[in-house]
């Protein structure tokens, strides 16, 4: 079994430990804070204050702050928050000292800013006036917003992997690889861009206020300077997925309801058999993933034009549900059980090429946990949205769930057509931290 021991010097008590204010565990003030600068800075404060004026547990501040620590990381199971920034980092370092190092500077502050902190102590407006500011500042007043930090290793930190077969194992990784992790595979009809995919390590930062999940990943990308670089990122807003039985069903670019028939957190046998690795599942120098799961990430635009030119009975055929309710076509309600045997005059009323027939258990044999969002990056110069969906899912198994269910839909599905997949990456997503434990620990000393 790993060696879990706390860290000692990466225990953080936090704002926490500082005298009760009114604004509760909310992001610190400079009004509030002890050895703060005056003048210009004080000023500021005032404003801040104001608008955070909170009692803990009234439902604003404390009741927003997700763990951070755990027997998995937040950010999976959690309920899916309205907004995302997710980072894929290159390692500029070839020093494994400098990026463990960097690890637990990560999440230090990782755990700060989901608690609604600054980075460090002060680090806005109170480190003095010659001192550059130890945390950029835009998320001062505002709320945890129930933000999550998911971190997760990309294959290329391990050595070869099949989009960088010659790169070197720097940090000494490639026996603790885990068993059959690498970089998708090719699949149709998808124009994959390099410098929208890969990586060595992710950040997934989801929280009901945009600002806050930004302001969290570049902070982190600042703190790794020369240490890690930001190879691509991506904004979402609106989850397209629910997580919880207690969410309601969002909806995706298409107008559709996304996310009726996922796995959800109430669901934990079924979470075991799809979704959390097991020590089975790998030899023991990869066990550091036991309790884990693996991030698939697909930046799949859609062609909304053309889309909206499809008559609505084209548009349910293709999905294989009402736009309406979600309902399953033939059925009334939306949680209803699709029944693939229905036909119409011999014809099955949830087509053959539909997404959802394809997609489902009964016909792919296997689930997997999605908790995806939408995007819209400007337009394409040529008259077009750049709209999509930002597609997350987390499985147990990439090459037996994520794989095979994309290879089916990319040579079936009729909503292919409409879909143009150019951004892919996977990451191993390490299971929760044990209180002192920093990110990465189980991987770099277990
Ligand atoms: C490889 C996995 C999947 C990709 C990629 C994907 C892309 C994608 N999906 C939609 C819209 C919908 N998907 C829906 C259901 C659904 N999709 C997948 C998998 C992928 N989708 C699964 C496993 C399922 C569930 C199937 C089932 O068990 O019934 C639905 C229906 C509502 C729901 O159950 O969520 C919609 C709508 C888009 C627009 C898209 C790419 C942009
Ligand atoms: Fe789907």
């Amino acid at each position: 079994m790993t060696d879990t021991r706390p860290v000692p010097d990466l225990v953080d008590a936090g704002d926490s430990q500082e005298p009760v204010t009114a604004s509760g565990p909310s992001r610190r003030t400079v009004l509030t804070g002890a050895g703060v600068g005056v003048g210009v800075a004080a000023v500021a404060g005032v404003g801040f204050a104001a608008g955070r004026t909170t009692a803990p547990g009234d439902g604003s501040s404390a009741d927003q702050v997700v763990p951070f620590r755990g027997a998995r990381q937040a950010g999976i199971i959690t309920a899916a928050q309205d907004r995302l920034h997710f980072a894929s980092f290159d390692v500029i370092t070839d020093k494994r000292d400098e990026l463990v190092n960097m690890l637990k500077e990560w999440t230090r502050a990782a755990e700060r800013l989901t608690r609604g902190e600054e980075t460090s102590p002060d680090g806005a407006v109170g480190l003095g006036d010659y001192t550059p500011p130890a945390d950029t500042g835009e998320a001062l007043g505002l709320k945890p917003a129930h933000l999550t930090l998911t971190i997760g290793f990309g294959p290329s930190l391990f050595g070869p992997s099949a989009s960088d077969p010659k790169r070197r194992d720097r940090f000494g990784l490639a026996a603790r690889k885990p068993k059959g992790f690498d970089d998708l595979p090719m699949f149709a009809a998808e124009k994959i861009e390099t410098n929208r995919s890969y990586g060595d390590i992710c950040i997934q930062a989801c929280a009901d206020d945009p600002q806050v999940a930004v302001h969290a990943i570049r902070n982190l990308a600042r703190i790794g300077m020369g240490v890690v670089a930001v190879r691509w990122s991506q904004l979402g807003f609106g989850r397209t997925s629910s997580t919880s039985t207690t969410q309601d069903t969002p909806r995706n670019l298409f107008g559709f309801k996304d996310g009726t028939n996922n796995l959800h957190a109430e669901e934990p046998e079924l979470l075991d058999k799809w979704v959390w690795v097991d020590d089975a599942d790998n030899p023991p120098a990869a066990q550091w993933m036991t309790g884990g799961t693996y991030l698939v990430a697909r930046r799949i635009r859609m062609d909304i034009e053309p889309w909206d030119r499809a008559n609505l009975l084209e548009q349910e055929q293709i999905v294989g549900r009402l736009k309406g309710n979600g309902a399953p076509l033939g059925q009334h309600a939306e949680f209803d059980e699709p029944d693939f045997d229905i036909t119409s005059y011999g014809v099955p009323l949830i087509p053959k090429d539909s997404h959802v027939r394809l997609a489902h258990e009964k016909h792919i044999g296997v689930r997997i946990l999605r908790r995806g969002y939408n995007f819209t990056d400007g337009s394409d110069g040529f008259g077009h949205l750049d709209a999509g969906l930002f597609f997350i899912a987390f499985n147990r198994n990439t090459a037996k769930q994520f794989v095979p269910m994309q290879q089916e839909l990319s040579r079936k599905d009729a909503m292919t057509e409409y879909l143009i997949p150019n951004g892919s990456a996977t990451f191993a997503i390490p299971p929760g931290l044990s209180d002192g434990e920093y990110w990465g620990q189980r991987l770099f000393e277990g």
